[in-house]
């Protein structure tokens, strides 16, 4: 079971309390300048990752006390809880094991006292069988072509993973186009057919329920397709298959089951993509590839389980977040990948942090007196420094950032990577050094601005600084290095969840919309007046009733 402490009656949180009002006042650029160690202290290194977390506003008791609070939450206790199969995800009575799915060191992971590694293994070797025959060509469409296009549906953990990491390892893609249509606007997936061949595509219905509304609607939508463009019911098979926990829809939709790819309750769906899920991942980058995404997460892992705190990055960035969070009242927490193959990172945490942590009742089903997750948005640099980085630099809110860039790129064409990563280092350079009234004043000097202009226009150029960021430098973005940032992610989402003493793996949240759309549902398939809801409701339904 998890431990369930109120980490604001801690002694920890107590002693951080007093800290605090000793630290905000201090600029980070002191802090540098008083203890010139700071990098070798605040920065740790793993295999080819390296975090640096000095230009944050801490100090080493600060550090310290952040530790002795994690320890006074029993994260130790949670850790192991997690790790051994115990059902910690309480509201829905389920173990919590994504760690048993890139679990290559060959252990026994117990659930109700039984080994679930031979099904995980049976399940990977079923996904190496089926994509080494898809790669190949052996496997062939109804027509004898060998499959040229795979299309994902699914929606939220059925989509967001797989399509950040086939995006972010396009550099070891295989000969296979792999598209992901997720959103119910019928635009998604006709926008996405266009150019494809019924023939030489296959289909991945990716649902752990195989009941969510959009990807039901999709799949349905796009066996009609099939049907439409010359495939028959007997070549379904060949075009479709199911990942799913739900072996009676897959049935019931079509899908013979030796098509299907199984995974367990146990798997939530924001941390699925290690799971069958990843089958698109597999077919677009190969099973081998797909194996060493595995082995990185695992490494970060048993990094996670077995470091001491003070050296382990997954606790390290959760509790920086916990001291912005709870102490600097910080709302939000951007992550800025140097990289464009990580475009989709920021988007894929925003339901990994935010569908985790986003809740507002503690363990004991009380209302908190805290804040719990902050909002997680980002793009990557350098695009985002063109558009809202000024807010990160001289806006009125504090905005922690984790700034990731690799320092070998798969594109070495002239300048560009030196030119990303020097915006990747004078970023959080600038924003933890700002730019004095000084600086400014003699820059304007040495342009010869006459004095009246400077006197103007200084309070404009002047940066404070001080504002804090984590930097991820990562030798090259390789499968095997992204699975091990990736779980790092998870694991500090997990810590952060602990130290709130919330349920961070179930998601009632989502269930709200998805009732209440089903009740509308009936109402928009008639014309007439509609009266049942509040005003504001009625009135839009009705308008929408006049123009569609
Ligand atoms: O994989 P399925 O079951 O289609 O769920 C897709 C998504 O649905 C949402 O409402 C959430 O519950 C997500 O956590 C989940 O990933």
């Amino acid at each position: 079971m998890l431990p369930n402490v109120d980490f604001t009656n801690t002694d920890a949180y107590n002693y951080l309390s007093n800290h605090y009002i000793n630290i905000a006042p201090k600029h980070l650029r002191d802090l540098f300048a008083y203890d010139p160690h700071r990098f070798e202290k605040f920065s740790i290194l793993f295999e080819d990752i390296l975090l640096d977390y000095s230009k944050n506003r801490i100090d080493e008791q600060t550090i310290a006390l952040l530790i002795q609070l994690a320890r006074e939450c029993q994260l130790d206790q949670a850790i192991a809880a997690m790790f051994n199969g115990e059902p910690i995800n309480q509201t829905e009575g389920r173990a919590v094991l994504h760690t048993a799915l890139r679990n290559v060191s060959g252990t026994p992971v117990l659930v109700d006292g039984k080994d679930v590694m031979p099904e995980v293994n049976a399940v990977l070797e079923h996904m190496k069988t089926f994509s080494e025959a898809v790669i190949s060509g052996a496997w062939k469409g109804y027509n004898g072509k060998e499959i040229t296009d795979v299309v994902n549906i699914g929606i939220g953990g059925s989509d967001l993973g797989p399509v950040m990491v086939t995006e972010a390892l396009k550099p070891y893609k295989t000969r296979l186009n792999v598209h992901f249509v997720s959103n119910v606007d019928g635009t998604h997936l006709v926008e996405t057919l266009r150019e494809l061949k019924a023939d030489t595509t296959l289909f991945l219905i990716a649902s752990k329920t195989f009941t969510t509304q959009e990807t039901m609607a999709n799949a349905h939508s796009a066996r009609d397709w099939f049907l439409e463009q010359g495939g028959r019911e007997a070549d379904i098979a060949k075009h479709f298959v199911a990942l799913s926990t739900n072996t009676k829809a897959v049935e019931a939709f079509g899908i013979d089951t030796q098509n299907m790819f199984a995974f367990w309750d146990w798997v939530g769906g924001r941390y699925s993509l290690w799971s069958a899920i990843g089958l698109s991942i597999v077919l677009s980058i190969g099973f081998d590839h797909f194996s060493e995404l595995l082995a990185g997460a695992h490494a970060a892992d048993k990094h996670f389980k077995d470091t001491p705190f003070e050296e382990n990055i997954p606790v390290i960035m959760a509790v920086l977040g916990i001291w912005y969070n709870n102490f600097f009242d910080a709302e939000s927490h951007a992550i800025l990948p140097y990289d464009q193959y990580l475009h989709r990172f920021a988007a894929y945490f925003q339901q990994g942090d935010m569908e985790s942590n986003g809740k507002y009742v503690d363990r004991n089903g009380h209302p908190v007196e805290y804040q719990t997750g902050p909002i997680i948005w980002g793009e990557p640099g350098t695009n985002g420094q063109h558009a809202f980085y000024q807010l990160i630099h001289q806006g009125t809110k504090m905005i922690p950032c984790d700034f990731i860039a690799p320092a070998q790129t798969h594109n070495p064409i002239g300048e560009h990577h030196t030119l990303l990563l020097s915006n990747f280092f004078a970023q959080t350079e600038a924003l933890m050094n700002g730019k004095s009234e000084d600086e400014v004043e003699m820059e304007f000097i040495k342009a010869g601005q006459d004095t009246e202009q400077i006197a103007f226009l200084t309070p404009f150029k002047v940066f404070e600084g001080n504002r804090p960021s984590n930097s991820f430098l990562l030798k090259k973005i390789t499968p095997r290095s992204l699975g091990t940032l990736i779980a790092f992610y998870e694991h500090k989402i997990f810590t952060q969840g602990i130290i709130w003493n919330i349920f961070s793996f179930d998601q009632w949240g989502v269930e709200l919309g998805k009732q209440l759309a089903g009740k509308i549902l009936p109402e928009l398939k008639n014309d007439q007046e509609i009266q049942t809801h509040d005003s504001s409701t009625n009135g839009l339904i009705n308008q929408y009733k006049v123009w569609r």
